[in-house]
């Protein structure tokens, strides 16, 4: 019958009384093979004497003219069922481990005879009877084995902790059996059925039995015992006509260990998702192939390269890479004045007017203006949650005033990633330039990602500026100010649009109960309480500042500023003055000793060549049309404005320094002509009578620095 023969071919088949063992002998028998039907159990013949079910099947297959002998020993005892295979036919060549009973029981109720009994039977069993037949196969140099697993033992099923044990123990079994057996050409492989027999009739759905033939199952199994199947060590999982073969998968995996460092369960619970993923999953056919696999971790450990935080949302190396792409934010007098409004300057506190009036004598920028326009904008991308993004930590450093007008461009560089456990510090460098190429200043950004640490990365970096820590005794000096309610509202218009300063919708994402006030404004108020106290309210006397923002400040608290100063260094904190808390601390202002405050600038030596104190005292009424005509002649001069018109400027005399006050014009070389009704009105409206404030048009034509010319101006003025 059929192509598939296994004429001379003995076969034995255990528990083949019934089900699927039946199933396969009499196919067997009919395919020319001589079986040995192997069962323990009997049945009622019909007249009440009992009759081995073995023999009804060898009857059967005697019947289709094939040959077959019973043995009715339990599988425990394998060389008593090989014995008849050898006595009656002389070899065995084929088989079939089918033999089983059920115990089910959930686990709790399992008894440890239940427990003992299946895995005597399985698996005890199918090792016996393999084993006496194992030697006869390798001397022969052929062997077909089948080992009969199940979904239970692939799967689990529940009130089969027994079974499913020894049946999933068949699938190990056999797949050792199939590497030692292959090259005595015995080849090994397990099916795991699912078909409605007697043993399996509690189980199985009701109307399955029609479904789920053994006559379904019996196909593969004589398939996989025929010479011409070359499969050896595969796993079968087949139920009425449909037939899979099984394999393990495996996820990529995640390497968590690194050199240096043990390995931890928390590694494990933050890279739980990579572990777990299979969506790059891949199958191994061996140990061998696995060593491979480990192998390659171990290389990768060694060589740095593990995956630790690698699923973690910050990726510092990207992070480290990231370019931000330089920018240019362009000042102007309405920029000045909207960042010191921002910042708490103020028409009702002391010497605040320069800082907010254009028209003022002495107007300027706040040192801190330095800051403005620097805002979060070039680290998109970095898959960083913005709404838990604080700012940590600042650094100031100005290598030149700000002018109140003019072009900066900012270049910016990541400089370090770190791991703060509860965070990730990100410091990014921002240096700027004015248009004539010259570094303004440099400010160190050090923003605190909230909950994103954990990524295994450096906790500290050389290439952050320190905090320090403040004199132990009472402070110097204090100043308190209160902040507005509208505060965050007025200074992000200098810049920073950050909605976690105004939106209360985008602070609750960040865990915050309301909006908070921008780090860059409390560090502006505070610089300038210290600029006020001990640098004569001179913003070219503030060199450098550190803060770290300690805790968040509520737009309308009180901000008070602490002050130690010791030497050129004034440390400082900032306290939220209606709780208490420190907002500012580690914090430090370097005063700048190059230039001295406003107030103690070196009066210069009256001399023939210069302008003497003398030659102005009261010089509102010495100020005649010849002089300012003369004046006039004098500053014929030509200074540098790009061709543009400066309109206004102020001089002071006395010192000799002069400045454009409005206009492009502010290292410019001009020609300048001065409306002599303008000289005298300004004059006139003076205070100090030391400082001659002119008010006229300067049109541009050079290249010279002003103030060099400024000064060879009252040189020549003192002539006057
Ligand atoms: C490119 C340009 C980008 C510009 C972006 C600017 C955007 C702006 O719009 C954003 C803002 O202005 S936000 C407002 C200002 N900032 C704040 O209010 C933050 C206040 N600070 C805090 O809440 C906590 O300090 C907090 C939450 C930050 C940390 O507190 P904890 O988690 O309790 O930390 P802790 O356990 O005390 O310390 C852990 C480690 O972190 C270091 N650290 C603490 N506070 C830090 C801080 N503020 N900055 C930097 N590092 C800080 C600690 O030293 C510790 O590290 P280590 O153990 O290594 O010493």
């Amino acid at each position: 019958m059929g192509d598939l023969r296994f004429d001379g071919k003995v076969v034995l088949v255990t528990g083949a009384g019934a089900g699927l063992g039946r199933e396969y002998a009499i196919e067997f028998g009919k395919r020319g093979a001589h079986v040995v039907v192997n069962d323990i159990g009997s049945t009622q013949n019909g007249v009440g004497s009992p009759t081995k079910v073995a023999d009804l099947v060898v009857e059967e297959i005697r019947r289709n003219g094939g040959s077959a002998v019973a043995n009715y020993d339990s599988v425990e005892f394998g060389d008593k069922l090989v014995k008849t295979a050898l006595d009656n036919f002389g070899k065995i060549d084929v088989v079939i481990n089918n033999a089983g009973i059920l115990r089910d029981q959930t686990f709790s109720r399992m008894k440890e005879q239940e427990w003992d009994l299946i895995l005597k039977v399985h698996l005890k069993g199918s090792f016996s009877v393999t084993k006496a037949a194992w030697d006869h196969m390798k001397k022969q140099g052929y062997g077909r084995i089948i080992m009969t697993s199940s979904p239970a033992g692939i799967y689990g099923n529940f009130g089969q902790s027994n079974y499913s044990a020894a049946k999933l123990g068949l699938v190990g079994f056999a797949n050792t059996l199939a590497l030692e057996g292959v090259k005595y050409g015995i080849h090994v492989n397990t099916i795991a059925p699912t078909a409605w027999t007697k043993l399996s009739e509690k189980v199985m759905p009701p109307g399955s039995e029609k479904e789920l033939l053994p006559a379904h199952i019996m196909p593969l199994v004589v398939y996989l015992c025929h010479d011409s199947c070359t499969e050896n060590g595969g796993l079968f999982e087949l139920a009425g006509g449909l037939i899979s073969k099984l394999r393990w998968q495996r996820t990529k995996g995640a390497v968590l260990r690194e050199i240096g460092r043990e390995m931890t369960p928390e590694d494990v619970k933050e890279n739980w998702s990579a572990v777990t993923d299979f969506s790059e999953a891949d199958s191994l056919n061996s140990i061998d192939e696995l060593s491979i696999k480990i192998g390659e971790a171990i290389a990768r450990i060694r060589a740095g390269d593990n995956d630790l935080g690698s699923r973690h949302p910050i990726r510092p190396k990207a992070i480290k890479k990231h370019k931000i792409a330089p920018f240019s934010t362009t000042c102007n007098r309405n920029g000045v004045i909207l960042y010191a409004l921002g910042t708490g300057a103020s028409t009702k506190r002391k010497d605040n007017l320069k800082f907010l009036f254009e028209g003022h004598k002495d107007f300027c920028a706040l040192p801190t203006y330095a800051v403005i326009d620097l805002k979060l904008t070039g680290i998109d991308g970095l898959n960083i949650n913005f709404a838990k993004l604080v700012h940590g930590e600042h650094y100031l450093e100005v290598f030149k005033p700000i002018a109140v007008e003019g072009k900066l461009t900012s270049q910016f560089k990541v400089v370090d990633v770190l791991d703060k456990g509860s965070g990730c510090v990100l410091i990014v460098n921002a240096e700027t330039f004015d248009e004539s190429g010259d570094k303004v200043c440099l400010n160190q950004f050090v923003t605190y990602i909230i909950g994103a640490g954990g990524f295994r990365g450096q906790r500290t970096s050389d290439k952050q500026k320190t905090v320090v820590s403040p004199p132990t005794r009472a402070p110097d000096a204090v100043i308190e100010q209160k902040t507005n309610v509208d505060q965050a509202a007025l200074y992000r218009l200098s810049g920073d649009h950050n909605p976690l300063h105004i939106d209360p919708g985008f602070a609750a994402m960040g865990g915050f109960k309301e909006p908070i006030l921008h780090g860059l404004c409390s560090f502006g108020f505070s610089t300038r309480h210290v600029m006020e106290q001990y640098g004569n309210n001179d913003p070219k006397m503030i060199k450098a500042v550190k803060v770290r923002f300690a805790s968040p400040v509520i737009p309308g608290q009180t901000l008070r500023t602490e002050m130690w100063k010791e030497g050129s260094r004034v440390f400082f904190r900032s306290v939220v003055a209606e709780s208490g808390k420190a907002c500012l601390t580690g914090a430090y202002v370097d005063l700048n000793t190059d230039a001295a405050p406003a107030s103690s600038v070196p009066k210069q030596e009256p001399s023939d060549s210069l302008a003497s104190d003398a030659l102005f005292e009261g010089a509102a009424e010495k100020l005649t049309p010849e002089i300012v005509k003369k004046v006039n002649a004098i500053f014929q001069w030509n200074i540098t404005a790009g061709g543009k018109v400066a309109r206004e400027w102020e001089m002071d005399l006395l010192s000799g320094r002069g400045k454009i006050v409005r206009g492009k014009a502010a290292n410019a070389d001009c020609t300048i002509t001065i409306a002599e009704e303008d000289v005298i009105e300004l004059f006139k409206g003076t205070t100090n009578p030391k400082k001659l404030f002119l008010k006229g048009n300067i049109e541009a034509t050079g290249n010279v620095f002003l103030a060099q010319k400024l000064e060879v101006l009252f040189k020549s003025q003192s002539k006057l």
